[in-house]
């Protein structure tokens, strides 16, 4: 079964943090993804270009669907022709294994987004 396809589990603040082996292993399932610290904590990281806003505009919605479904919710900074998405889990402030899984679906999605550059 492919990270895309896993089952979320719910988000506490006592959920465990993802290892630096487990890490090692799923990020490269996620090669595109940039890991970042930010305020002590890792996120992981991708932009999206898309060839206007309103194809950037299509990629966010489509990802805050994603996201209310899963009941996980990333930073969406959107753009002219760029969509930035952010994974972390605030609630635990650093990487579940909910955000790799989060970030392989973003990844299924904009590979049939529209307006990609
Ligand atoms: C009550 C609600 O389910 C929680 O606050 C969820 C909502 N979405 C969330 N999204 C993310 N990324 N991290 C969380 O800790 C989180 N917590």
């Amino acid at each position: 079964m492919s990270l895309a396809q896993a089952q979320c589990e719910a988000c506490r603040a006592d959920a465990p943090h993802v290892s630096e082996a487990e890490l090692a292993e799923l990020i490269r399932e996620i090669p595109d993804w940039n890991i970042e610290v930010r305020d002590g904590h890792m996120e992981l990281e991708r932009v999206f270009l898309f060839k206007n806003f309103r194809h950037a505009l299509a990629f966010t919605n489509a990802i805050g669907a994603i996201a209310e479904e899963a009941g996980h919710h990333p930073a969406l900074l959107t753009e002219w022709g760029k969509v930035t998405v952010t994974w972390w889990s605030h609630e635990m402030k650093g990487l579940h294994r909910n955000d790799f899984i989060l970030a392989a679906r973003t990844d299924v999605a904009a590979a049939s987004a529209e307006g990609r550059k």
